[in-house]
């Protein structure tokens, strides 16, 4: 009686819909109807059916029909607000969309820094705000140029001023588009600032999270989010959530290699993303990342950015049919710092890093440009930058660069290169229309954004009635017999708000596996919600149905999918993260991972393409599908077993374990390993200045350190550009080298008295302590220090600079892999998160200890990066075995230090440090 009344109620309810609300179509009657028909013995048409065939042996009072039918008209009110609020939310994204694209896809704003305290501002002000558009650049007294922009953010604009503006294009990215948004600019203008901001004052990315979390839970539909950060260093891409490894032994991390699917969807292969569910696991990853990050010091900023950063968040929504796509990404990227070479005076390492950085910005220019432009040929392939961000520049993205200029007149040049490089990405493809047309674009985006207030106020209202009639159904529940199976049916809460995936599965677990296709889509789980649940493990058997499921052909869905990898931690326990794969993961050619190559020596064809066998020809690509084609079961069966091996990362463990201990992920398909290794808290800097200040106190009167087995006359006869005071320092050297050396090297680095450079072409320079980085090498028996990079070397005291931190980050990118700090005297042992703990080691110990110890050390000169120490003691190495390599190696790069020359002259590849390391 129950059902049968209560079917009745939901046609009729649904009949004046019908009436009433266009979008009512039959099919979804049909629909609604086909679900209650299959809805499992518990739900209403079931009863009916039972009530058909035999006579029922349950009689209910009046009172429990009352109930029942209460229940069952808030339920159709419910569906029908539902069906509203999706209304909606396509208008919305439609009007949204509209008022992005007359705004411009590709909107370039630019921020001027504010002069800091203390900082010369010179004569003249080039660069003035004409007004919320427009920059007048004054190139000299009567010369200026003006510049427009989307939007012009003043020195004195605040973080959130600059967010309000990103916040449209944040929106969008809710709504399916995949969005980029660059922080571009001269070294040291406030592109960190602006991306990652400091605690009070956070920048647009801790921002950008919060929001797509907070719109997220308004939106009535359930998005699941992936986080993942990397970088590209000089052309090469690394995963900045693994941490590198801490031995020679230990095992290198997966390489990223950059793979594109057939519909032009582009994956970064061993890349690892996160499943995050809210915005302190994204803000805490997003922080550990930025303490990966390649940053060092140079003249124009102290913290300067080495590499292009990039945060990627993923968004899934399988149920939102009015989203422009299941899967989208949001790119936060805070460029390298564009730097002219004679301002910087950068030379070896930082000079290749600049150079590289300027080749990938305009690289990232011209295909802006040639977007911008609508040309034929958009040249991604020049940069590794723009080959990771192929798919989410152009057609449908939405592009925002935030350009960022110095105030400052002796920035002059640099500023003028960033506004003509803003000019071009912006095209001016609107600033050719007249003023009537431009005004008139003003009216109707004006229209356009007091829709999206409407539509906007017209769904808060929607969902506070679906809140109250939430209540309803909640009291009425409680007061009558409902079973609490029968409230959680899927059409009545997967598309209420504030969705979350844990309720969203359970809620549709009950439903046979067997019936799943048949209901509509919104109210399926999510291949993850299902597999979370573990539902699909349960109904191995049902692997036709979960198959029969999928609204799309495989190939169809490569860009969408994440696939997750079984981890394994050497500490006993199983850990499982998620590899974010398209479906190339799978990579069906065994071992043919293409490695990341200097961004210039590649081409597209360095991109992995590979076909499925019911793809269709792709879009504009033309390489060989036949190559790649593998056979669908097999590929069927692959995803399967996938899919049944997985179980879920939980981010906070992974965060948790980065703080403590070590341990080793391996990918399902074995071998390859990833080690992550512990990333000390970010207060490591007040650490290793309090260390630093003790040891100081403690080693007064070890400061001597003769250097007996070096002549450098010859050397010091060169000519050296260095201010007044430091070519007296130099002439004292050329006079008296030992001396100088101890006077020179022996002085708290710290105050800036520095050391000793000599450069491959044979120029001596004194540095101070800021530069001080690279490998170097300890030789008790000669009490000599050399601190060497890949194209020279320095000579210093590392006992007199004990705040000098150690780390892989200025190496070569396998340098990396050099083992982090082990005690000197058993080489294994404590693990040593500061140079000044290493130093400690060694002068505890003295010099007559340390005379039996060769050593290699990374230097860090970052102050607030965190600082490892990477000590190998010979005894250690000969315990190991290796001491004849070692020893060998340490002659080699001796030799080469008295030569002059550099590692790379010598032919040293960057692994060079990898094999001295156990
Ligand atoms: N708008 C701003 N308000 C306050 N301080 C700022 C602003 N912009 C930049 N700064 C300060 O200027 C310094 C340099 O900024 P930042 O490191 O962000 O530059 P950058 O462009 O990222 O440099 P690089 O390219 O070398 O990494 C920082 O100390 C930062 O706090």
């Amino acid at each position: 009686m129950e059902a049968r009344k209560s079917v009745q109620n939901l046609a009729e309810t649904i009949h004046s819909l019908l009436g009433l609300k266009a979008h009512f179509t039959s099919s979804w009657v049909k629909s609604v109807c086909d679900i209650i028909g299959h809805l499992p013995s518990e739900g209403p048409s079931n009863d009916l059916k039972a009530e058909n065939s035999k006579t029922s042996t349950v009689s209910f009072s009046n009172k429990e029909d009352d109930l029942a039918s209460a229940i069952s008209k808030i339920k159709d009110e419910l569906a029908a607000l539902t069906a509203n609020i999706n209304q909606l939310n396509i208008q919305r994204r439609q009007v949204l969309n509209d008022f992005l694209d007359l705004k411009g896809n590709i909107r370039v704003f630019c921020r001027i820094r504010p002069v800091a305290l203390g900082e010369n501002f010179g004569s003249f002000k080039p660069i003035v705000a004409m007004d919320s558009s427009y920059v007048l650049l004054r190139l000299s007294d009567n010369k200026s140029r003006c510049y427009s922009f989307d939007k012009v953010f003043l020195p004195g604009s605040s973080q959130d001023e600059v967010f309000s503006e990103v916040k449209p294009v944040i929106k969008s990215a809710l709504d399916g588009y995949n969005a980029c948004i660059f922080a571009y600019g001269q070294t040291g203008t406030g592109k960190t600032f602006t991306m990652e901001g400091s605690p009070d004052l956070p920048g647009v990315v801790p921002r950008a999270i919060e929001a797509l979390f907070r719109e997220a839970v308004d939106c009535n539909h359930a998005f699941l989010f992936t986080f993942s950060m990397l970088e590209i260093y000089m052309g090469n891409l690394k995963d900045l959530l693994i941490t590198q490894p801490r031995k020679a032994m230990d095992p290198m991390p997966l390489r990223l290699s950059i793979k594109t699917d057939p519909k032009g969807g582009i994956e970064i292969d061993n890349l690892v993303a996160f499943q995050v569910s809210d915005f302190n696991q994204a803000l805490r990853l997003y922080r550990l990342g930025c303490q990966s990050r390649s940053t060092a010091s140079t003249n124009c900023n102290t913290s300067s950015s080495r590499s292009h950063s990039l945060i990627r968040l993923s968004i899934t929504s399988f149920d939102a049919p009015e989203r422009q796509r299941e899967t989208n990404k949001v790119w936060f990227i805070d460029l390298g710092g564009s730097e002219r070479v004679l301002k910087t005076k950068a030379w070896g390492r930082r000079l290749e890093e600049g150079k590289a950085i300027n080749l990938s910005l305009s690289a990232l220019g011209d295909v802006i440009n040639a977007l911008q432009r609508k040309k034929f040929h958009v040249p991604y392939r020049n940069s590794k930058l723009t080959q990771v961000l192929k798919d989410s520049l152009g057609g449908s993205s939405k592009t925002l660069m935030l350009v960022h200029v110095s105030p400052k007149d002796e920035d002059l040049c640099e500023t003028i290169c960033s506004l003509n490089f803003a000019t071009r990405a912006r095209s001016i493809h609107l600033g050719t229309e007249d003023s009537e047309k431009r005004d008139q674009r003003g009216v109707t985006m004006m229209n356009l954004q007091q829709k999206i207030k409407i539509i906007e106020e017209e769904r808060r209202n929607i969902k506070r009635n679906i809140e109250k009639l939430n209540e309803k159904l909640d009291t009425l529940a409680k007061r009558g017999t409902i079973s609490s199976q029968e409230l959680n049916a899927p059409h009545l809460t997967s598309e209420l708000p504030q969705p979350n995936l844990e309720s969203l599965r359970n809620k549709t677990s009950d439903v046979p596996i067997g019936q799943m296709s048949l209901l509509p889509r919104f109210m399926r789980p999510t291949i993850c919600s299902r597999r979370k649940s573990g539902i699909d493990k349960q109904n191995s058997e049902d692997k036709q149905e979960f198959h029969a499921r999928r609204r799309r052909p495989l190939s169809h869905r490569a860009e969408s999918v994440t696939f997750p990898v079984k981890c394994k931690s050497d500490h006993s326990s199983e850990f499982d993260t998620w590899r974010s794969s398209c479906l190339l993961a799978f990579n069906m050619k065994g071992s043919a991972d293409i490695e990341t190559e200097y961004s210039q020596d590649t081409s597209e064809c360095d991109i992995e393409v590979v076909v499925f066998p019911e793809q269709e020809t792709s879009r504009g690509n033309s390489i060989n599908q036949n190559a790649h084609i593998s056979h669908s079961q097999q590929y069927g069966n692959r995803l399967e077993s996938k899919y049944s091996s997985t179980r879920f990362l939980d981010v906070e463990n992974w965060l948790h374990l980065h703080k403590k201990e070590p341990f080793i992920i391996t990918n399902s398909s074995g071998g390859k390993r990833v080690l992550a290794t512990p990333i000390p808290e970010k207060k490591c800097r007040s650490y290793g200045q309090k260390k630093e200040s003790k040891l100081k106190d403690e080693t007064k009167d070890t400061c001597s350190f003769k250097i007996n087995k070096i002549v450098y006359h010859k050397m010091l006869n060169k000519q050296v550009d260095v201010e007044g005071f430091r070519r007296s320092v130099l002439e004292e050297v050329i006079n008296k080298p030992q001396p100088l050396f101890e006077d020179c090297l022996n002085k708290d680095s710290r105050s800036g008295s520095g050391c000793l450079l000599h450069k491959p072409d044979g120029d001596l320079t004194i540095q101070t302590q800021d530069f001080v980085h690279g490998p170097s090498i300890i030789d008790n028996e000669c009490d000599t220090s050399f601190m060497l990079r890949d194209l020279d070397f320095s000579i210093g005291n590392p006992k007199e600079e004990p705040g000098i931190s150690f780390s892989s980050l200025e190496l070569e990118p396998h340098c990396q892999q050099v083992p982090t700090g082990t005690d000197v005297e058993d080489g294994m042992g404590e693990n040593l998160d500061t140079s000044s703990q290493s130093w400690m080691t060694g002068r505890e110990r003295g010099p007559q200890k340390l005379k039996s110890h060769m050593a290699l050390f990374m230097v860090n000169p970052h102050p607030e990066e965190l600082t490892r120490t990477y000590v190998r003691s010979q005894e250690y190495a000969q315990n190991r075995g290796i001491c004849h390599l070692l020893k060998q190696k340490i002659q080699i790069v001796y030799a080469s230090a008295l030569l002059g020359l550099g590692f790379q002259k010598l032919g040293f590849e960057h692994d060079f440090f990898y094999g001295l390391m156990l």
